[in-house]
């Protein structure tokens, strides 16, 4: 593919210094970077490479996509992309004993959730003692963790500047203190490539803490720096009106282009008049699509809540009607918050265990696991705003009393426990096919409405087919023991492994996720959604210019190459002022 070389971009190239390029979505900033690797890798010596680090995983994986198109295979040996915290944790677990003389122990997002919802006091200290006294080591200590093992050792710092004469840092704009606390120190020992949009600032506030506004203007206070602007450039959808449709609503100033790209479709009530709408979009914009000669269009549904999207799930897996035609079900792939599904996967893989093998320790064991899933969903409805946190907290106490039955030998009384169980007694005997024995046991937690969410969750755990590295683990346990005892440990490190490593599949045909998720992805079409009830395009409680709500939608909207619909209450705020 042939890249268009101005002379600004050759100028980055060139650069021996640190230098940050802005730029808006489908800027070409990645892809200026990987040009960039390109020019200097025939000048690495033997054992040194380029260090990119993205903040999330989905960006991990547009970055992998690129590096394919742009570099050769010997060219992409020289190239590790990877997540923040990956490169953190590597730096921890080989080096980390420099810290307090002991090898650490990474805790992984839903033990900490679990542990953080138990604790009474102020987590951030307790995480800071479980580190210096325990050497366990939460997700978010990581960057400051690394921060502090720089500081203590100016000859590992200066050995990764051996190692990587450049550091490229994705997605600058949402890196917080503790991230950009290390990344300050690797500036002082090897060069710099910031890539950053501040108006893709999507993460700011209670998302995460420490992300800030004025990021980049502290790095340029800090650091000096070469600043290349690609704000006027769009090469995603350079030949349609989509990018100036995201800014419009971005500025919140009418009018709106008017364009054949961009296509609003208003619906009247909640139910079926919602699900029908939304079912009828997706078709409809995979029909424009192929009839703009995409043979298979990839499109993302986007909404701003996961509960929002599960509700489209459930849509599009019925037939609806809509305008007198009948549409068929539509297949799709859901990206989940990893936590939750982690947790809610565990939960399955412990009930997997126990109706494999059902005594004593695997029922206490499954029990165990599904409340440590509501402890999770407890926490994570109260970090980041969702509703649904006391009753959570009302299903920890179920499943704890549950277990203090199991403990004392009583019988369960009625109630979700005992309907798992009785659910899972029910259902047909297992057969060693890890894919069909999963959906099986999945399905037993459909039968009561408190073990839903887990059955929902759970979605994102993929078992598609014997080969995944999950389905011939599980294989293995049947084969080497006739049971799957050892699953929901299994599944935790497959997972675990899959999120420090950002492995994410590319995303085929139609894919449902959270706007904040789809940062950094590309897809032919997006169908937008806003619900009546709840995840609304506008924040009520956000300030009247809503400028958050803005930044998220422009995001959801720039994903697209070709084409948007945009499905809203027929009340709906309007976009733009006009
Ligand atoms: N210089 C260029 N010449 C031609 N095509 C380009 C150029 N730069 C980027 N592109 C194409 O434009 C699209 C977007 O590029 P890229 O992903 O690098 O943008 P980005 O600024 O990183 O986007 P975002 O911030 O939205 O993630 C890609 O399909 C890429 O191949």
């Amino acid at each position: 593919m042939a890249f268009e070389i101005c002379e600004k971009r050759q100028s980055v190239i060139d650069a021996r210094e640190h230098a940050l390029v802005v730029g808006g979505p489908g800027s070409g900033k990645t892809t200026l970077a990987l040009l960039k690797c390109k020019a200097l890798i025939p000048e690495l010596t033997p054992g040194q490479g380029i260090m990119f680090l993205s903040f999330s995983r989905a960006a991990v994986q547009q970055i992998l996509r690129r590096c394919r198109e742009i570099l050769s295979k010997e060219e992409m040996k020289c190239i590790d992309v990877r997540t923040y915290h990956s490169f953190c944790w590597d730096v921890l677990h080989s080096h980390g004993g420099l810290l307090g003389g002991k090898r650490l122990l990474m805790m992984s997002p839903s033990d900490e959730g679990a542990l953080r919802t138990q604790f009474d006091g102020n987590w951030t200290d307790e995480s800071h003692r479980l580190l210096e006294q325990d050497g366990r080591v939460c997700f978010d200590l990581f960057a400051s963790a690394v921060k502090d093992l720089f500081e203590r050792s100016n000859h590992l710092r200066d050995w990764m500047g051996c190692l990587f004469p450049l550091v490229i840092l994705d997605e600058f704009q949402d890196s917080d203190d503790e991230q950009w606390g290390f990344v300050r120190q690797l500036c002082d020992v090897t060069q710099t490539l910031f890539l950053a949009d501040t108006e893709q600032r999507i993460f700011e506030g209670s998302f995460r803490p420490g992300v800030r506004a004025d990021r980049l203007d502290i790095l340029k206070s800090d650091v000096a720096i070469k600043e290349v602007d690609l704000i006027d450039d769009n090469y995603r959808s350079a030949d349609s009106e989509i990018l100036a449709y995201a800014n419009a609503v971005l500025s919140g100033n009418g009018p709106l282009p008017k364009t054949s790209d961009v296509k609003s479709l208003l619906y009247s009530y909640a139910g079926e008049n919602f699900r029908s709408s939304v079912h009828f979009a997706v078709a409809a914009t995979l029909g424009e699509l192929r009839k703009r000669g995409k043979e298979q269009p990839t499109v993302a549904v986007l909404a701003r809540g996961n509960e929002l999207i599960a509700e489209i799930s459930d849509s599009l897996q019925v037939s609806h009607n809509f305008k007198g035609r009948e549409w068929k079900p539509i297949p799709h792939d859901i990206v989940w918050d990893q936590v939750l599904s982690a947790t809610a996967g565990e939960a399955i893989a412990s009930a997997l265990e126990f109706k494999s093998e059902p005594n004593q320790a695997t029922r206490r064991m499954m029990h165990f696991k599904i409340k440590a899933y509501f402890l999770v969903k407890k926490d994570f409805c109260e970090r980041y705003g969702g509703r649904g946190a006391s009753t959570a907290g009302d299903r920890v106490s179920r499943f704890e009393r549950a277990i203090a039955c199991l403990d004392e030998g009583k019988a369960l009384r009625a109630g979700s426990p005992k309907t798992l169980e009785q659910a899972l007694f029910d259902a047909a005997t297992l057969i060693g096919d890890p894919v069909a024995d999963w959906k099986l046991v999945r399905a037993a937690f459909s039968s009561h409405a408190d073990l839903r969410g887990i059955f929902q969750d759970a979605r994102m755990v993929r078992l598609y087919r014997a080969s995944d590295a999950l389905s011939s683990s599980l294989s293995n346990l049947w084969v080497s023991q006739a049971n799957y005892v050892g699953s929901a440990r299994v599944l935790k490190v497959v997972l675990d492994q899959e999120r420090l490593m950002g492995m994410d599949r590319d995303p085929e045909g139609v894919t449902l996720m959270t706007i904040h998720k789809s940062k950094g992805k590309e897809f032919d079409g997006v169908v937008l959604v806003e619900g009546l009830h709840s995840s609304p395009f506008f924040m009520a409680h956000e300030a009247p210019a809503y400028a958050a709500s803005r930044r998220l939608l422009r995001v959801g909207i720039s994903r697209a190459r070709s084409f948007v619909v945009l499905v809203r209450p027929k009340k709906a705020r309007a976009l733009v002022d006009e």
